[in-house]
């Protein structure tokens, strides 16, 4: 059982080592929340908050999820003894989405929970590999700068790799790709950029034998990517417009995609994760986990989730060097030769470097639970 003692918010602001740009945002200074949640033995469990500084991806904002943890989803747990972090989505029903508040909580409970047993958070989960494989992101840039950075993560070893896309880059940053690159395993994230008018456009992408085109059209949409899959012969994988395990049964339902992305903060956690994995499981939808440029506490998260068995695509789970001048955890999480080794140890199985989180910390708040 745990009874929580404090959850403590550690916010923090690191720099990235380069810009990231997709067609929708931005971003050069990295905040986080991470969250520890502590309980009566003294065991603490880590999550973190991945929503950004401004609402360019989703609604939340590290600012709104700050508010929901302190004076609503932190309560809400403070004075209820858990046996399984399965409870959380009840304990939290009645808070409407703020998904990514909610998935940061549930995920310290989550290493919590794994920690109190002993065992990898890879194992509570029901994760089945021993090694995920890794694929990388690449930001927009010019074609030149952007095939450059591809011959790096190549040599590196990545399995899988990403470039994003707009109407403003696209059939020729692809074709410029493929004649340097013609067997990469490649893809292209859209967040979001087109509409169903530019069916003629995202047609004609078929013809370079992309792995899935992510997120064509609107972030809420599933009505009309179901009429674009019909018409292309690239695979649509959905990012945004799934949020919950509810939205991923309609999706398959209208065959709005054939591949859904997952990320354990846009679905509000590991518990809904894990529900989603099943679903697609049984509906023969082959999932991949994604990434928010994240701190290492929830690549940690990711890695175990990836774990599962029909995360067959390579996510983008890439080394923490790949943003990060320094590494909030211990050992250093590193891809090498595209691989990364799903830790045995207890919890999210990295320790905590409590001086590098000190050093990138902006304040700390510390709220004891006052039931005990
Ligand atoms: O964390 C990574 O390496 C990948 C980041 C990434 O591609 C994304 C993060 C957040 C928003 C988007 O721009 C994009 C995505 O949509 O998957
Ligand atoms: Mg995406």
């Amino acid at each position: 059982m745990i009874k929580i003692k404090t959850v403590t918010l550690h916010h923090i602001t690191q720099t990235l080592k380069t810009p990231f740009t997709s067609s929708i945002g931005h971003v050069t200074d990295r905040e986080s929340i991470l969250v520890e949640v502590t309980d009566l033995e003294g065991i603490s469990g880590w999550g973190e908050v991945v929503a950004f500084s401004t609402p360019w991806y989703t609604e939340e904002t590290i600012s709104t999820a700050f508010h929901l943890l302190k004076d609503i989803l932190v309560p809400l747990l403070m004075n209820q003894p858990i046996s399984h972090p399965d409870q959380l989505n009840h304990i939290f029903h009645n808070v409407k989405r703020n998904y990514m508040a909610k998935a940061s909580l549930e995920g310290a409970i989550w290493d919590l929970y794994a920690k109190k047993q002993g065992v990898s958070l890879a194992f509570v989960l029901g994760g089945e590999k021993s090694e995920i494989e890794c694929g990388v992101v690449v930001g927009i840039s010019s074609i030149s700068k952007m095939t450059e950075q591809i011959s790096q993560y190549v040599e590196e070893g990545y399995k899988r790799f990403k470039v994003k896309i707009s109407p403003d880059q696209d059939i020729e940053l692809i074709e410029g790709i493929r004649k340097k690159f013609p067997k990469l395993p490649l893809m292209a994230d859209a967040n979001s950029s087109y509409s169903l008018n530019d069916t003629d456009r995202l047609k004609e992408l078929d013809q370079f034998g992309l792995l899935m085109i992510e997120q064509p059209l609107a972030a809420d949409d599933i009505i009309d990517h179901a009429k674009l899959q019909q018409k292309l012969t690239t695979r649509i994988c959905l990012d945004e417009s799934i949020v919950t395990s509810e939205d991923a049964r309609k999706a398959i339902e209208l065959g709005s995609c054939r591949v859904i992305n997952i990320k354990p903060g846009r679905v509000g956690g590991l518990t809904e994760s894990k529900k989603i994995h099943d679903l697609c499981k049984a509906n023969d939808i082959p999932v991949w986990c994604g990434g928010m440029l994240e701190t290492s506490i929830s690549r940690a998260h990711n890695i175990a989730l990836a774990s599962l068995a029909n995360f067959s695509i390579p996510g983008d789970i890439s080394s923490s060097s790949r943003y990060w001048e320094e590494d909030l955890v211990y050992p250093e999480i590193k891809a090498v030769n595209g691989k990364i080794t799903v830790p045995r140890a207890e919890g999210i199985g990295f320790h905590m470097q409590m001086d590098i989180v000190k050093k990138y910390r902006n304040s700390v708040t510390v709220i004891k639970n006052s039931y005990i």
